[in-house]
């Protein structure tokens, strides 16, 4: 890669984690502000794994024509764990200098802030965040890029499963993705109007599960979907349909939606959000801002710091909790 222009800034933008709808239409909104600005923007291959092999390219016009519409993250992603050991962000930070960038911005989920702190402390490297994640798990922004199209697809598909599910009269546990988050099957649940959700903490309570259910199929109900999240252990929902089979009488079958909620063309509300946020994270650059992830909260943008972002999980809104309650269980 060439040396840059004395006096011009250059910055680094990486996807990491999962993979999120939107990943590509925030990519496409830094690139665009930044050339705006005058700033050249250099991408960065597979994530961390990528930053730490020093595998950048200079981005131009033609990377980011035609991708707003594309899930997945044309840059490629990755989960690394040499990133997580000190050397690991110790030869990144040289290739960056190296690559004379300036800056670095990460799109990615929770963890990936946790790297992206610990790197912008130790090596002094301005390091940005834009929340992208289907978990829609990260403090200081009310929605992640990737969450609305992620519950859109649960929702197709629990839909598509109503249908058999009403044609032979089964009842149909559907699990959705979020390792330590409720919030796809709470707001897919709620949306595909689930006669019960089995949160994490629910795993265990197969007896009321199985009580509702009696009371539903005895007062006529032929057939019922159960929405199941994942928590920390995908493929669950095989072990609840054999306990609830052990206790009742009803046909049933599992489905488990995996990553086809990792892909998909993002929806217009990702789209927007990922538009927001990228255009926000380079004005934030230009602001000396580092450390920092940018949200929105209450529809306004706003950039809390890393260490705030990583203290804690954004759990769902007691009114939301609330209404899973009355509508499904
Ligand atoms: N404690 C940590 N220290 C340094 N790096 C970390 C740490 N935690 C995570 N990372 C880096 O961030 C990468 C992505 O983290 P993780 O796998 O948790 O996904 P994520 O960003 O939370 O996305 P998703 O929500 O889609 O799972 C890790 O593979 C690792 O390279
Ligand atoms: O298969 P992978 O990439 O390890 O990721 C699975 C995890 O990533 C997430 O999809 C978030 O991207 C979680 O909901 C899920 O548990």
């Amino acid at each position: 890669m060439n040396g840059k222009i004395p006096g011009s800034s250059r910055i680094g933008i990486l996807t990491s984690g999962g993979d999120a709808p939107g990943m590509n239409a925030a990519i496409r909104a830094v690139y665009r502000a930044a050339h705006e600005l005058g700033i050249e923007v250099v991408g960065i291959r597979r994530g961390f794994s990528g930053l730490i092999e020093g595998d950048f390219f200079l981005m131009d016009r033609s990377h980011v024509a035609n991708i707003i519409h594309l899930g997945g993250t044309v840059l490629g992603t990755s989960r690394s764990e040499e990133f997580k050991t000190s050397e690991g962000r110790k030869k990144s930070a040289e290739n960056l200098r190296n690559a004379e960038i300036d800056a670095l911005l990460v799109i990615g989920g929770e963890g990936s802030f946790r790297g992206a702190d610990l790197f912008n402390d130790e090596t002094g490297i301005p390091t940005i965040g834009i929340p992208g994640s289907i978990d829609n798990d990260i403090p200081g922004t009310d929605f992640s890029i990737g969450f609305d199209t992620a519950i859109n697809t649960a929702l197709e598909a629990i839909d598509k499963i109503r249908d058999t599910a009403i044609s032979h009269g089964r009842l149909f546990f559907v699990e959705v993705m979020g390792r330590s988050s409720d919030l796809i099957a709470i707001e897919s649940g709620i949306a595909g109007g689930a006669e019960y959700l089995v949160l994490p903490g629910d795993h265990d309570a197969i007896m009321d599960l199985c009580a509702r259910l009696t009371d539903a199929f005895s007062a006529g109900k032929r057939y019922a979907i159960v929405v199941v999240a994942e928590g920390e252990r995908p493929g669950c929902s095989f072990e609840i349909s054999k306990k609830v089979s052990e206790q009742i009488d009803i046909e049933s079958r599992v489905v488990v939606l995996g990553h086809i909620q990792r892909g998909g063309s993002p929806t217009a509300r990702d789209r927007v959000l990922a538009a927001k946020l990228g255009v926000s994270a380079v004005y934030a650059y230009t602001k000396s801002h580092a450390g920092v992830m940018v949200g929105e909260l209450r529809r306004s943008v706003v950039l809390t710091p890393f260490d705030k972002v990583i203290t804690g999980r954004q759990k769902p809104e007691p009114n939301i909790i609330r209404l899973a309650h009355i509508l499904t269980k």
